[in-house]
């Protein structure tokens, strides 16, 4: 029964060569092995084992976590793993906890903001994790208006150190990962104080918080967790913190001062470089939240997909199987377009990487032109994916019916871990009203003659995509790139233009901002998804091997593209580049690239390699083999460790007795 392949049939109906989508989807071959070899070395550790995750009580959880994370680390020293192996050995633990931060924060923070020898001094500590430490920027009263933060640190030119301190109740830090019981070190973002008083805004600041020998607080740290947070298990491994500073004395070296430095005299000193630079490890967070994007939908989806090929639901003739809910055209069109984005964010994210270490290239070259772009394009981006994938994750749960609320099913942990990428390392809505931004400053920079370059580029065409009609007669002409990439490019410029007519009605700019964000968000969201579609369409242009694999990848990129333009039609047909008429055969379209997906489905979702233990779901086991192990799983819950319930004697028996006397009343 055990080895029996419940989606044997499903998997032999693929039109493709599933190991090469793997590594189409792994990105190269090299990852893929890489991938495939640490997901496999935690799958086979029992250390690394998920099952109780959500009913172990928080002190219990947060303990097995830190376990974990140390035994990951242990793993990682024995086996001598390269930086990337030791990424993807964290990555499949599979338990957010403070190494996260650590290694995808306060290391590169040092590393980008730290002089040489800043970096000398902190960076090996850090990666033989003498240290810990945490990203220390949100505080109680502000976190997405990061100037506005309220901590202060202030030179004293007589001992040579700033001053930390926290002066109201508002400028506690709260929320940091990792800060609550586990760091020893913070970067701290604080105000600059000097001695002329003068504030020179927010930067950064290495502070030890805990004793090296007893990990007790330093005398003038108050630090604690900030409490249990959203679901069971989910996000509560990590210990997100609260921080509270009375007179901390640091070294005057302990400013990070690659950007702008305070010297021996209390002298303020700004580099030629843009003041936005300090904020450049959210800008590269917000790049590696793309790419986990794509593995948090494909997970979801992977689970939904197998389930829906599983679970059968009317449809018998005279007591015959019935009909496997995967093949109800409602079914594949909830599904199938969740299909297509995970394979959408992989692609775009993997853009995403490439367009950042290009700008990092440029900007040790003291080249700051790609900056603004680059932001716009991790805020914008890392908006649009995060809310796709946390409003899909919860989508697949319905798609499983009643058994996707189930815990074991995976997917209300997932979605209790994911949710709150839609709000660190940026409020989505806060970042698309950045890129709303840079799209205002790009329009009102045409008539000057200012070419847009890179993402925008597009907006030098504004007065041929501002008349543009499709040419569409029939469903098929929608399988046609530049067909459909038009239409992207002239919602995203209508949206864009009309939001700068209405912007230039008002006296001041930032008043218009302000009446006009709706809109604003509207336009940014278009732009988005207007990369997304063309770098799907970019990818499409690669030489992709493997039998059947670019076919496979042509039909997802058009059901994502079709998909947006049907949900969005209101946009497309008021904006008139397109007819109802044309949205009509988009649809018509869709549909029928829905029956090429559908035999497809299943080994679409294989070509992510998942492990069963990185699904944690009984819904989406590789095998199929859902029913048994459901009715296994449900006799391992506590409740039913015996047969009659404790508090039967105190508030079951008295009730039924109670009922019997009435009765017979
Ligand atoms: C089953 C369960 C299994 C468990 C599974 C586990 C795995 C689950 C998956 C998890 C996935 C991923 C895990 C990843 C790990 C993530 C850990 C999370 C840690 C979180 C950390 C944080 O949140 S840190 C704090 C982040 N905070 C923010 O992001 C704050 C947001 N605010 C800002 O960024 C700025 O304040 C804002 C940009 C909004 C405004 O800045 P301000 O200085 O006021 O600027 P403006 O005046 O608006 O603009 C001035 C000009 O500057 C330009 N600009 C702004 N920012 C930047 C920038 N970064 N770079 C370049 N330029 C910038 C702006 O555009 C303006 O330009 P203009 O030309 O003058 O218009
Ligand atoms: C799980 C988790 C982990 C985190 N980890 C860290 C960490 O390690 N380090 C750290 O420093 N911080 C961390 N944070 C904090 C996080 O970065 C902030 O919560 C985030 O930046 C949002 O800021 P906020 O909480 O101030 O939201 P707010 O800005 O108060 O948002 C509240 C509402 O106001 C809206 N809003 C705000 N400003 C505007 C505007 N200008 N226009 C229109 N609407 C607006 C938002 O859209 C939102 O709906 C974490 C948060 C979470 C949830």
């Amino acid at each position: 029964m055990e080895d029996v392949d419940h989606l044997a049939h499903e998997r032999s109906k693929a039109q493709f060569d599933v190991e090469e989508m793997k590594i189409v989807w792994a990105g190269s071959r090299h990852a893929f092995e890489v991938t495939d070899r640490m997901s496999r070395l935690v799958a086979s550790d029992p250390i690394f084992r998920k099952d109780n995750r959500t009913l172990l009580p928080r002190k219990e959880l947060f303990k097995n976590t830190l376990r974990k994370a140390a035994h990951a680390w242990k793993r990682i020293i024995e086996l001598r793993l390269t930086e990337e192996e030791a990424s993807k050995l964290r990555f499949f633990a599979d338990e957010p906890n403070f190494t996260e931060l650590h290694w995808g924060m306060f290391v590169p923070f040092i590393k980008g903001q730290g002089t040489d020898e800043q970096q000398k001094k902190w960076l090996p500590l850090a990666y033989k994790m003498q240290i810990i430490g945490c990203y220390a920027q949100t505080e109680l009263g502000h976190g997405s208006n990061v100037q506005g933060l309220e901590t202060t640190a202030t030179f004293d030119p007589l001992t040579d150190e700033f001053v930390i301190h926290s002066p109201t109740l508002a400028s506690s830090k709260w929320w940091p990962g990792g800060l609550g019981k586990v760091s020893t070190h913070a970067v701290v973002f604080a105000r600059l104080i000097i001695t002329d008083d003068r504030d020179y805004g927010v930067h950064g600041f290495i502070v030890q918080l805990r004793s090296l020998d007893d990990h007790l607080p330093l005398p003038g740290i108050t630090v604690g967790d900030i409490g249990n947070k959203f679901g069971s298990g989910a996000y509560n491994t990590m210990d997100n913190g609260l921080l509270r500073f009375d007179n901390v004395r640091i070294p005057r070296d302990q400013m990070l001062m690659r950007i702008s430095q305070v010297t021996r005299e209390g002298k303020y000193v700004q580099s030629n470089v843009p003041r936005q630079l300090v904020y450049g490890t959210m800008v590269y967070v917000r790049q590696t939240i793309v790419a986990d994007a794509s593995c948090a939908l494909a997970r979801a989806v992977c689970i939904a997909t197998r389930y829906s090929a599983v679970r059968r639901q009317f449809g018998s003739q005279n007591g015959g199987v019935e009909t496997q809910v995967i093949d109800y055209k409602t079914q594949q069109n909830r599904l199938f377009p969740l299909l297509a984005s995970a394979y959408a964010f992989r692609f775009v994210g993997e853009w995403l990487k490439w367009l950042y270490t290009d700008v990092t290239q440029r900007l040790q070259a003291k080249d700051f032109s790609t900056l603004p772009e680059a932001h716009a394009c991790t805020a914008g981006l890392k908006s649009l994916t995060t809310t796709v994938t946390a409003d899909s994750i919860e989508e697949c749960r319905k798609l499983c019916g009643g058994h996707g609320y189930l815990s074991c099913s995976g997917l209300p942990e997932l979605f209790a871990v994911y949710i709150p990428a839609c709000t660190y390392e940026g409020d989505n809505v806060v970042l698309l009203l950045q890129v709303a931004r840079f799209l205002m400053k790009t329009v009102s920079q045409l008539p000057s003659g200012m070419k847009p370059v890179g993402t925008t580029a597009y907006l030098g065409r504004v007065e041929d995509l501002m008349q543009c009609h499709s040419t569409v007669k029939k469903a098929e002409d929608w399988l046609n790139p530049s067909v459909v990439l038009e239409v992207f490019e002239a919602r995203a410029t209508r949206l864009s233009v009309a939001c700068a007519q209405n912007l230039s009605k008002f006296a001041k700019q930032e008043e218009g901002f302000l009446e006009l964000a709706a809109d604003l968000v509207e336009a940014a969201v278009a732009h988005c998804q207007l990369i997304v579609v063309s770098k799907f369409i970019e990818k499409l242009q690669e030489d992709i091997p493997g039998k059947g694999v670019k076919e496979q990848l042509q039909t997802l990129c058009y059901v994502y593209a079709l998909n947006l333009l049907h949900k969005h039609l209101g946009d497309f047909v008021a904006t008139g580049c397109i007819t109802p008429k044309q949205a009509s055969l988009a649809n018509d379209q869709l549909r029928s690239l829905y029956s090429q997906v559908r035999p497809n489905a299943v080994a679409l979702v294989d070509s992510f390699n998942y492990t069963d233990h990185y699904l944690s779901s009984i819904l989406g086991r590789y095998d199929g083999n859902v029913y048994p192990k459901l009715y296994e799983e449900a006799w391992k819950d506590p409740l039913n460790e015996s047969v009659v319930p404790d508090g039967y004697h105190e508030y079951i028996r008295p009730l039924l007795k109670q009922q019997l006397r009435n009765a017979r009343l």
